[in-house]
């Protein structure tokens, strides 16, 4: 599903109304009936609940509610906030309709407010703003806010958590963004619930399908899209039966200083469960016995150091993909055998970890990076890489940049991990959870990349199904095993199901 602007959502919204012959009062009336099946789902009769209107159709939406929920028999009082006297049509009209179920429902604001004693058990429905606040909030409405926050009782956001801006918030002021339980948001994901630190205002996430013109959603074009299990389950090519080892592709993995062996035993054993015919692992020799031990169907190629990677494996050496980085440190011998390996490098690559905090140090090499290189950078890793800011936005819109620029595929770790492609596209995973927030979960991802790599997908398209199945792995390790217990090692026992998943086999 496409993640449209709040400008494009506007546009979509009134194409809707025009070429639909729905009205927008109409279409409003339809899009409370679902946030009100979802809160009556949730909450009995017996919840008090309070109710804070703005004056746009955010409010609109709200006062809707509230007058279906008092239909249904639930205690709402309701608030109308109309300080500059500039209400939008649909909230005027929803106001009125609202009154019209009798005195005492409605109190209508228009200058100073004198908040409520809420009880614990209060829930309050924020619709103050949507989509359509253009700047951050301040004065009567951030305090407004700053009360609801304070108030410990349970909050449902209606659209969007007010005060959050549907995309950048790097210079939004933190504290005048409603804190949202339960955020019911219309027929899109918005661009700021993708980032992390957008989590403890967005809450947990429900979105209402208000069943706007899907033609005219078709033909929106926006880089953004939110992808799920159907959408990655058309980029699988199918495996020929008559296939041999060699039609699968090799991998070769650069894993594993002396003491990180386990990075390159995660890698590489994330490689084989993930389809690639051979698995070749290059690594300090003093590793040798712990991989040959524990990952037995590896082949391994052994670097002439003991300790580290040194030496640029040779170009005599055949494989088809290559990782480097797992747990191969930073040291300067590692770092000038780096500079080597990618120099050489013909095949497609993914560079990872330490291959990352090395390039941090030597930025310049990122231009001559090979075009369509992978590089999978945690939040910290990409900020080294770049010195970007730390707010989700502006680091998605470096990536952007980095990825058009150098012809990279950009892969920003997360809980909602951002695939930027050179031609501009962002794609957002849908699966994972904080249980994969756990040592060495990253070198499960790299080996699954290597291997679709040396499977000959795409560079593109092995990101997205790699990054889809890890996090699937992830959800299923967790549905056994719950999210604080996961590690590394069950994500990779869980690749299979993953696949088995996801292919329906
Ligand atoms: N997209 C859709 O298809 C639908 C949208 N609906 C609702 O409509 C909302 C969008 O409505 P609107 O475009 O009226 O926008 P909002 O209701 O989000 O707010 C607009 C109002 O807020 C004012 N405003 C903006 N920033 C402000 C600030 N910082 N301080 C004070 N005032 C500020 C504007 O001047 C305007 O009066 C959505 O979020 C959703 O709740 C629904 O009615 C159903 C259909
Ligand atoms: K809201």
């Amino acid at each position: 599903m496409i993640i449209p602007t709040a400008k494009q959502i506007k546009e979509i919204d009134a194409f809707t109304i025009s070429d639909e012959g729905i009205s927008s009062i109409d279409l409003m009336e339809r899009a409370a009936y679902s946030l009100t099946d979802a809160i009556t789902s949730q909450w009995s009769t017996s919840t008090p609940i309070v109710v804070f209107a703005g004056p746009g159709n955010n409010g609109g939406d709200a006062l809707a509610v509230a007058r279906m929920l008092i239909c249904g028999g639930y205690a709402v009082k309701t608030y109308l906030f109309n300080i500059a006297s500039r209400i939008s049509a649909d909230c005027k009209e929803e106001a009125e309709r609202l009154k019209s179920l009798g005195e005492g429902h409605l109190t209508e604001i228009t200058s100073t407010f004198e908040p409520p004693e809420l009880s614990a058990d209060t829930l309050i429905i924020d619709g103050l703003f949507g989509t359509g606040l253009s700047r951050p909030l301040e004065g009567g409405f951030a305090t407004l806010v700053r009360f609801i926050n304070s108030t410990g009782c349970t909050v449902v956001s209606i659209d969007v958590p007010s005060g959050l801006m549907c995309e950048d918030n790097s210079s939004n002021n933190l504290e005048s963004i409603v804190r949202a339980s339960l955020t019911l948001t219309f027929q899109f994901r918005k661009l700021a619930f993708m980032f992390d630190e957008n989590e403890m205002y967005v809450g947990k996430l429900k979105v209402l399908d208000i069943q706007l013109s899907s033609s005219k959603i078709n033909s929106t074009s926006t880089p953004y899209e939110y992808i799920e299990a159907d959408y990655i389950r058309e980029l699988f090519k199918p495996r020929v039966n008559s296939g041999n080892k060699g039609t699968f592709g090799t991998a070769m993995i650069v894993a594993g200083q002396y003491g990180m062996a386990g990075a390159a035993l995660l890698a590489g054993s994330a490689c084989l469960r993930s389809g690639c015919g051979k698995v070749m692992v290059h690594t300090p020799l003093l590793n040798n016995n712990i991989i040959q031990i524990g990952l037995p169907e590896a082949i391994i190629h052994h670097d002439y150091n003991e300790k580290r990677f040194c030496n640029p494996i040779s170009s005599d050496t055949r494989f088809d993909a290559i990782c480097i980085g797992p747990g191969i440190g930073t040291h300067t011998d590692t770092s000038r055998a780096l500079y080597d390996q990618i120099r050489r490098t013909r095949c497609p690559l993914v560079l990872d970890a330490d291959a990352l905090n090395i390039i941090a140090r030597n930025k310049e090499w990122l231009d001559f990076l090979p075009a369509k290189t992978i590089i999978t950078p945690h939040p910290l890793e990409f900020q080294r890489l770049t010195d970007c800011k730390n707010d989700g936005y502006s680091r998605l819109k470096v990536a952007q940049e980095l990825s058009e620029s150098h012809e990279l595929i950009v892969i920003l770790k997360g809980h909602h991990t951002a695939i930027c492609l050179p031609d501009g596209r962002v794609y957002f995973n849908s699966t994972g959870n904080s249980g994969m927030a756990t040592a060495g979960s990253g070198d499960v991802l790299s080996g699954i990349i290597v291997s679709l790599l040396a499977q000959h997908y795409q560079p593109s398209v092995a990101a997205l199904i790699a990054v889809f199945l890890h996090g699937k792995a992830g959800d299923l390790a967790s549905s056994t095993l719950g999210e604080y217990s996961i590690t590394a090692s069950d994500i990779v026992n869980n690749i299979s199901n993953s696949f088995r998943d996801l292919l329906n086999m």
